[in-house]
């Protein structure tokens, strides 16, 4: 007997946004497997931030329907299921790495060692004692990936997580995803460097607030002929363009 196929981690259908008093987000549409890493790929601007926020529930839409492991986005089911971590690193300043996490681990009843493992993985265990305001800048983001990474949510949303890190650092973070996702974890990673694209079992590319495409880095070579998945993304939109 087949099996039916396991609903979406994320539908989104006709959603649109507007902010500022303009519409960012154009009648957009996509699903996302569950226990992938999802790139979200497009230039500054396109609507990447806006289309995370409306999937964890803090965007208001204008219309259009989102939902998140089989719930409304925003429902209060969602709280314990969905990280989300913003570009911004927000973590406590007064207390130490270490505390933070201990924090959130209490929050979602998580232990000693839940807290270790999660410095461990964003590679922060030689700094764990520093307060919030001695950190660095790339370390002030893994600490705050480290507070959602603790709580083990099924759906993990990271806005740029990689901006500002050495490449040694962003391959283990890389590494890191990887094992999330096989142990079931959906993550939708953003980004506007392609070569992150290289990451995801899926992507999906934006442009001007619109979906361009959502399909697997393969396939968006085999469509467009080109290997490099830059120059891929842009023959993309010039096939879109011309069409
Ligand atoms: N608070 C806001 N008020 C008004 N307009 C906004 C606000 N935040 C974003 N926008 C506009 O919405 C559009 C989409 O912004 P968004 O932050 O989603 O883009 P992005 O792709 O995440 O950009 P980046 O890669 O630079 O973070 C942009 O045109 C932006 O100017």
């Amino acid at each position: 007997m087949s099996q039916a196929s396991p609903s979406p981690a994320v539908e989104v259908r006709d959603l649109r946004v507007h902010r500022g008093g303009r519409e960012v987000l154009h009648d957009v549409s996509l699903a996302i497997p569950r226990g992938s890493i999802t790139g979200l790929l497009g230039p500054s601007g396109c609507g990447k931030t806006t289309l995370m926020r409306s999937i964890v529930g803090t965007q208001v839409i204008e219309s259009g329907e989102v939902t998140a492991l089989g719930h409304p986005a925003g429902s209060p089911t969602l709280r314990h299921l969905i990280g989300y971590v913003t570009q911004a690193p927000s973590i406590y300043n007064d207390i130490s790495v270490r505390e933070n996490v201990a924090y959130f681990a209490a929050l979602y009843g998580r232990d000693r060692a839940d807290v270790d493992d999660a410095i461990t993985a964003v590679g922060l265990a030689d700094h764990a004692q520093q307060r919030g305001d001695e950190l660095s800048g790339g370390q002030l983001t893994r600490a705050s990936l480290a507070c959602a990474l603790v709580a083990q949510p099924e759906l993990l949303v990271l806005d740029e997580p990689t901006v500002g890190l050495d490449p040694v650092l962003r391959v283990e973070l890389w590494k890191q995803f990887h094992e999330l996702a096989a142990n079931g974890t959906t993550l939708l990673v953003s980004s506007h460097v392609m070569d992150e694209a290289e990451h995801c079992d899926r992507l999906l590319l934006m442009r001007d607030g619109q979906l361009l495409a959502q399909l697997s880095p393969d396939e968006l070579r085999a469509q467009t002929g080109e290997q490099n998945l830059e120059t891929a993304f842009l023959t993309l939109i010039t096939m879109g363009q011309n069409a």
